[in-house]
């Protein structure tokens, strides 16, 4: 009898959310699967559905090939194939992506717990953590508690429509095996989409979460006019800062993380372009909620730096850190105690 040669059965991938950045990585998984001899080819997508000019937004992005709420003007490959019911998008997959805002992955890793695929492994691509009374749970541990499988992170100076219109920027893949770290290169780096490696999984998604409160300090100075140095002022202090508490709040993060693009170039980023500091700019300017800001000039997309100041400060305020923590318990109270905002200059001196 001769030998079998027994083809190993290709990586099945399922992207979960569909906002703005996952429709950008829908983009691109869908076109990299396609040369691949690693995945299959067809890649599916779980939107959370709802009703767009009174059609469901799963059918559109099936027939149109493009997410018209959350990525207008750009091309899903139809290789990529919208569902709404969660257990059918991620059915059999092997290589899970989680691109959600933060506060919906617990009710979603819930709804998947017991339905996931043994051989499945994860990419959280998620900036956010959550907070006990204990301190901090970063997503990649809630999607690994609830799920058991292992998970890598991904994130860096990446505004998703700069990414659809394909130009250049870098990230970063925070992984715990190596072999799981490479997988998701293969599938999600491009061209103009670089991946680095990093083997600090919780260091990276930190970073990642951190930035967007930062963000909203350099929001606050657009909207007081105050200048470039000013803005780069709370940039060095919230870098500052970000190290610090990840440092306190978990061990083993690796300095070289902090200039990875997850670290001090997705700060930059952020406070020049994104969602948070556009949000505060219109906080100073308008003197609205920042709740009433997410609805009016969001369409639907999160904010995450509002939450996660608040979170932040769950963590801060239990431990009498504010003295240590100036600038982010600063924002906090422009964002829930209504501060007035020039007075963030007050507590950072
Ligand atoms: N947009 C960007 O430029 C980038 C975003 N990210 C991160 O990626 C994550 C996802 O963000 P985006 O894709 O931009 O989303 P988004 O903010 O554009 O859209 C919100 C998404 O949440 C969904 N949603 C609303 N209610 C829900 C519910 N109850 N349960 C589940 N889903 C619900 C909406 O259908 C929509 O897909 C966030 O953590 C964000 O910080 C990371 C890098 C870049
Ligand atoms: O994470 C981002 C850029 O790296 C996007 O930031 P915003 O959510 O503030 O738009």
């Amino acid at each position: 009898m001769g030998k079998e040669t027994r083809i190993a059965p290709k990586d099945k991938v399922a992207i979960i959310g569909s906002g703005n950045w996952g429709s950008v990585v829908a983009k691109i998984a869908g076109h990299n699967v396609k040369r691949s001899s690693t995945f299959h080819h067809e890649v599916r997508l779980w939107v959370f559905e709802e009703f767009v000019e009174g059609r469901k937004l799963t059918e559109i992005i099936n027939e149109r090939h493009e997410n018209v709420k959350y990525l207008p003007g750009h091309r899903i490959p139809e290789n990529v194939v919208a569902f709404s019911n969660l257990l059918d998008a991620t059915r059999d997959a092997t290589s899970l992506i989680f691109v959600l805002p933060h506060q919906f992955v617990e009710n979603v890793c819930s709804q998947l717990k017991g339905h996931i695929n043994p051989n499945a492994k994860a990419i959280s691509l998620v900036k956010g953590f959550n907070t006990t009374d204990s301190g901090i749970q970063p997503i990649s541990h809630l999607i690994r508690e609830h799920l058991q499988l292992p998970v890598c992170t991904l994130s860096g100076a990446n505004i998703a429509n700069e990414i659809a219109e394909e130009k250049f920027s870098e990230t970063t893949i925070g992984y715990e095996s190596q072999g799981d770290g490479k997988l998701f290169k293969e599938l999600l780096e491009t061209p103009y989409f670089r991946v680095g490696l990093v083997n600090d999984v919780v260091g990276v998604e930190l970073c990642g979460a951190l930035k967007n409160v930062i963000a909203i300090g350099a929001g606050i100075v657009d909207g007081l006019k105050m200048g470039d140095n000013t803005k780069a002022a709370i940039i060095r202090i919230g870098v500052l800062e970000m190290r610090s508490f990840i440092k306190r709040f978990y061990e083993g993060i690796k300095d070289e993380t902090f200039f990875h693009s997850c670290g001090l170039a997705d700060v930059i980023t952020s406070c020049y372009g994104g969602r948070n500091r556009r949000v505060a700019e219109a906080h100073v300017v308008t003197g609205k909620s920042f709740e009433v800001l997410e609805k009016e000039l969001l369409n639907g997309q999160k904010l995450q730096g509002t939450l996660t100041a608040k979170e932040l400060n769950r963590v801060i305020a239990h431990d009498g850190l504010e003295n240590e923590f100036k600038l982010f318990t600063a924002i906090y109270r422009v964002i829930v105690e209504g501060l007035p905002p020039q007075k963030i200059f007050e507590y950072i001196l």
